[in-house]
């Protein structure tokens, strides 16, 4: 059985940065994780990369060879991904053992979730190599300046739990940037009804009806609760991290280890 996590989210919401804070994270108190970027694009890590998708295909090459821009490039390198899964991927991930753990540092077009399959599959993929995995979705703290966008941020992260059906956990990313503390408290767990009423005040009359249902949706999805990430404070991504771990039952057996280990036989 391995472990992976998921990071996904808009562009710019903090995916590589998390994942890098998270691996100093690891390294401080002394457990392995292996970080993998899945975005053709990126150019500089912060972090040790354990696996690359432009070992496998390179956007520069595709946008160049088949004229395609940069967003269908990635679109282009996805597909070419999942054509890969049962050699490229596969390969790859023979060179870890039972028990290892993984993330992905994945692109931030949210196409790749909520239109396309392509993320599906990979994770399919990784359920048939036996992972446990756990969707880490980071939305930027930016976006609670505005409740319009804190909703399409919300139906963003619903699309993914929708299509993906994985354990799941939404980030509030960059609370360091959080000026006002009071909005803070009504986003982090915000009634459906306060929401209502601010989406009201935002927006013209008619839309009263399909605010409704908007905040009934999400709501029902019980999936607007978002845990805060500040990268300043070792608690919170350890909080984080418990959470997570919790969700893809990481460390039950550990314990197992832990309680079988005699402390006299050294
Ligand atoms: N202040 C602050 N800035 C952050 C934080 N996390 C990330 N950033 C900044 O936000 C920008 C985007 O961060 P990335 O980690 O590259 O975001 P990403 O989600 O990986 O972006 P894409 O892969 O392009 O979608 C960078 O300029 C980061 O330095 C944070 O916790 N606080
Ligand atoms: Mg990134």
């Amino acid at each position: 059985m391995g472990y992976a996590q998921l990071v996904i989210g808009p562009a710019g919401s903090g995916k590589s940065t998390y994942c890098s804070s998270l691996h100093q994270h690891c390294e401080t108190v002394g457990r392995t994780i292996h970080i993998v970027n899945l975005d053709p694009a990126a150019e500089n890590f912060d972090y040790p990369v354990a696996m690359d998708i432009r070992e496998l295909i390179s956007l520069d090459d595709v946008m160049e060879e088949l004229g395609l821009g940069p967003n269908g490039g990635l679109i282009y390198c996805m597909e070419h991904l999942e054509e890969n899964l049962d050699d490229w991927l596969s390969e790859e991930l023979d060179n870890y053992m039972d028990d290892d753990y993984l993330v992905f540092d994945c692109p931030g077009q949210i196409e790749l979730f909520s239109h396309v399959p392509m993320l599906k599959n990979f994770v399919e993929h990784l359920k048939r190599k036996n992972f446990n995995i756990c969707v880490v979705y980071l939305l930027d703290s930016q976006f609670i300046t505005d409740v319009t966008k804190f909703i399409s941020g919300c139906m963003a992260s619903l699309s993914a739990m929708v299509q993906l059906e994985l354990p799941h956990v939404n980030i509030l990313s960059k609370m360091d940037l959080v000026r006002n503390k009071r909005d803070l408290e009504n986003y982090l767990n915000p009634k459906p009804t306060t929401l209502l009423a601010e989406l009201n005040r935002r927006m013209a009359p008619q839309f009263e009806k399909l605010n409704k249902s908007l905040i009934e949706l999400v709501d029902q999805y019980s999936m607007v609760s978002f845990l805060p990430l500040d990268l300043r404070k070792e608690s919170s991504i350890q909080y984080i991290l418990s959470q997570i771990d919790n969700s893809i039952q990481y460390g039950e057996d550990a314990d197992v280890k832990i309680k079988d280990f005699d402390p006299d036989d050294d």
